[in-house]
């Protein structure tokens, strides 16, 4: 059994599900993955199931209804996660713009204290490789803006590569996660952030996609922009609701 699970969401990758499978569990360390697809038109999950025979304790597939977007898929990987005993639970992209080797440098910073370990593109500079200047100018001024309003001090609050420690989940109300875009990544960073978890940024080089299409769109980033400054006037008036913070009673004896 191993304590790590990498949940990967999924909407037509097709391209990529089988080879971004097969090289996390070519990894020194023993992952499970969950793919997390809300019924891709291009049989994404159909070739999940074909993997899942080959590896059959290690790989596993939710298919929900329809696109309902990342934040929800999400929370719906990080409930069935914590239904297991995953002690260090993932979030990573299927289309390699995370490069799967770094999972191991996330999982060392959890080892060595941190809640919350994120690859962070812009903790040195800007490491982002193959992006229209647009989408880095949306992606860095987005940074900037998160910093600005809410006061995390966190270079990529967007980043959608990360390893929570469980305690982390445990300690969240998943319940009450509002964003499903990618704005999703921001409120649960500032969650965590509220609830005095230790974040730890560790640099890594994002690289765009080179099969399949970004799931970008305009409502994704009105989300964002919107969404941050409701974010933030209701942790003012109501901040307890984002202050679950860590239960010790939940907390896993180390094994
Ligand atoms: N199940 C499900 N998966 C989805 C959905 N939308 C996107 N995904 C999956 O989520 C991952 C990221 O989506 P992309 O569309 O590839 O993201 P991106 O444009 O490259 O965005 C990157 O930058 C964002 C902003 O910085 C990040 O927030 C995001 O996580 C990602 O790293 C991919 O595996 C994609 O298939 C959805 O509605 N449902």
């Amino acid at each position: 059994m191993s304590n790590c699970l990498v949940i990967i969401p999924t909407y037509n990758e097709i391209e990529n599900i089988e080879a971004i499978i097969r090289t996390v569990f070519d990894l020194k360390k023993p992952f499970h993955i969950l793919i997390v697809d809300d019924n891709s038109p291009d049989g994404t999950a159909e070739n999940v199931r074909e993997l899942q025979e080959e590896f059959a304790d290690q790989l596993f597939l939710e298919v929900r209804q329809g696109k309902a977007g990342l934040g929800t898929a999400y929370i719906h990987g990080f409930k069935w996660a914590l239904q297991k005993e995953y002690e260090h639970i993932f979030e990573m992209d299927a289309d390699f713009s995370h490069k799967p080797s770094d999972l191991l440098r996330l999982h060392r910073a959890c080892l060595n204290g941190a809640d919350l370990a994120i690859g962070s593109r812009y903790k040195k500079g800007v490491n982002v490789v193959n992006w229209p200047l647009s989408r880095i100018i949306l992606s860095y001024g987005a940074s900037f803006y998160v910093r600005f309003l809410t006061g995390m001090p966190i270079n990529d609050p967007t980043s959608g590569f990360v390893c929570y420690q469980r305690q982390v989940l445990e300690g969240i109300n998943l319940d009450a996660v509002r964003f499903i875009g990618y704005a999703f990544q921001i409120e649960m960073k500032y969650r965590a952030y509220l609830s005095k978890f230790e974040l730890k940024e560790i640099s890594i080089i994002f690289t765009d996609r080179i099969n399949g299409k970004s799931k970008m769109n305009r409502a994704i980033i009105i989300e964002g922009i919107t969404g941050v400054i409701k974010m933030r006037l209701k942790s003012l008036f109501n901040r307890k609701k984002f202050q679950n913070g860590p239960n010790p009673t939940k907390k896993l004896s180390t094994r």
